[in-house]
């Protein structure tokens, strides 16, 4: 049992380092300018709900820019901070994730995003004229992770052979689409140094929007589980984008792609900093199997529902909750039938 004398992370968990096993050549690498992309796409969705994408045409100097903006933000002193806080469910916050006690050893800001014309919740500090270039890159930014997630939401439909080809994209591209943007800051945790141990930074969960597309620094501590529920290591690599399957996305395809359960381990060393824009549709919209997908005789494996519902039903949940069994069907065995 190891106690670290710090009472700030006395409710964080800590994990056990050596059960996760480096394995980057597990995570599926697509480079969107090669032909056979669609295909390598559902490949890497069906098996691991998760892809790292190359060759995506946003220059580095973007991310970099953006980061740079973060960085600046969470130098400041916890009071200025807190002007944009608490996040209720949008703002700055610290340590608590969501409102059902879950906790992990970050800092962070979400955003709403809204489609048309693209904007995001606007937060105190960004009255500062010296929030200028932060609104810009931030801005900007998002709108070329738009432009890749709709790329990479048409290649999914093609390499499942579906038409419209923009059938999947087209729900999270709509005017009154439901996105979220986050900045994480992960800070380094001295405490730990010297520990064979990680402290839990995000705890395990999956996203419960369509597709999540994220970048980070060059730090490590992303994880992802495998169908075998062994968990491996995402090597960084600050040029790229990961995208994850959101829960939303699994329902769409009737489970055929894999909503991907993940987390962030905090070594204790490095600095980390990620920007996730998660990609959610209308509140509105029915969230069921695409009958493109479905074959003959095939029934959806869930209830039916709308993003509103599943989003209320999420945000009451506990981040590692398996937040989908409220909605499958559940198989009928003789002994239930009356
Ligand atoms: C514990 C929670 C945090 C979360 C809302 C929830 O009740 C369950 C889902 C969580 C999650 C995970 C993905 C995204 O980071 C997020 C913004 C989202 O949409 O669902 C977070 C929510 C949050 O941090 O508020
Ligand atoms: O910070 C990260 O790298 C991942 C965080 C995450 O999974 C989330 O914010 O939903
Ligand atoms: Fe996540």
């Amino acid at each position: 049992m190891v106690v670290l004398s710090n009472p700030g992370l006395d409710q964080i968990s800590l994990l056990g380092s050596p059960k996760v096993i480096a394995c980057s050549p597990c995570v599926p690498v697509i480079d969107l300018s090669k032909p056979d992309a669609a295909a390598s796409v559902v490949e890497a969705c069906e098996e691991f709900g998760f892809l790292k994408v190359t060759d995506h045409g946003i220059p580095v100097e973007l991310m970099q820019r953006l980061e740079a903006e973060a960085v600046k933000f969470f130098s400041l002193s916890t009071v200025e901070k807190e002007r944009s806080g608490p996040p209720d469910p949008f703002g700055y916050g610290n340590r608590k994730i969501g409102a059902n006690g879950d906790v992990g050893w970050l800092e962070y800001l979400l955003f709403a995003v809204a489609s048309k014309p693209l904007s995001y919740t606007f937060m105190d500090f960004l009255r500062e004229p010296a929030a200028c270039s932060f609104s810009s890159a931030l801005k900007e930014y998002l709108a070329a992770v738009r432009t890749l997630a709709s790329k990479v939401l048409e290649l999914m439909a093609e390499g499942l052979d579906i038409e419209p080809r923009d059938v999947i994209s087209g729900l999270v591209m709509d005017e009154n689409s439901d996105g979220i943007f986050r900045l994480n800051h992960y800070p380094p945790c001295p405490v730990l140094r010297g520990y064979n141990y990680g402290l839990t930074g995000f705890g395990e969960h999956t996203d419960p929007q369509v597709i999540s597309v994220l970048r980070s620094n060059n730090s490590t501590g992303l994880q992802i589980s495998l169908k075998d529920g062994s968990w491996v290591s995402v090597p960084p690599d600050e040029e790229s984008f990961f995208i994850n399957v959101g829960d939303s996305l699994q329902v769409l395809t009737n489970g055929r792609f894999r909503s991907v359960k993940h987390r962030v381990v905090a070594s204790g060393w490095e600095s980390r900093v990620s920007m996730i824009y998660f990609f959610g549709p209308p509140l509105a919209e029915k969230i069921a199997p695409l009958p493109q997908l479905m074959g003959e005789g095939e029934h959806s494996l869930y209830k039916e529902f709308t993003w509103d519902e599943y989003k209320k039903a999420a945000y009451k949940s506990r981040l590692a909750d398996n937040r989908l069994g409220l909605f499958e069907k559940r198989e009928v065995t003789d002994d239930q039938r009356l």
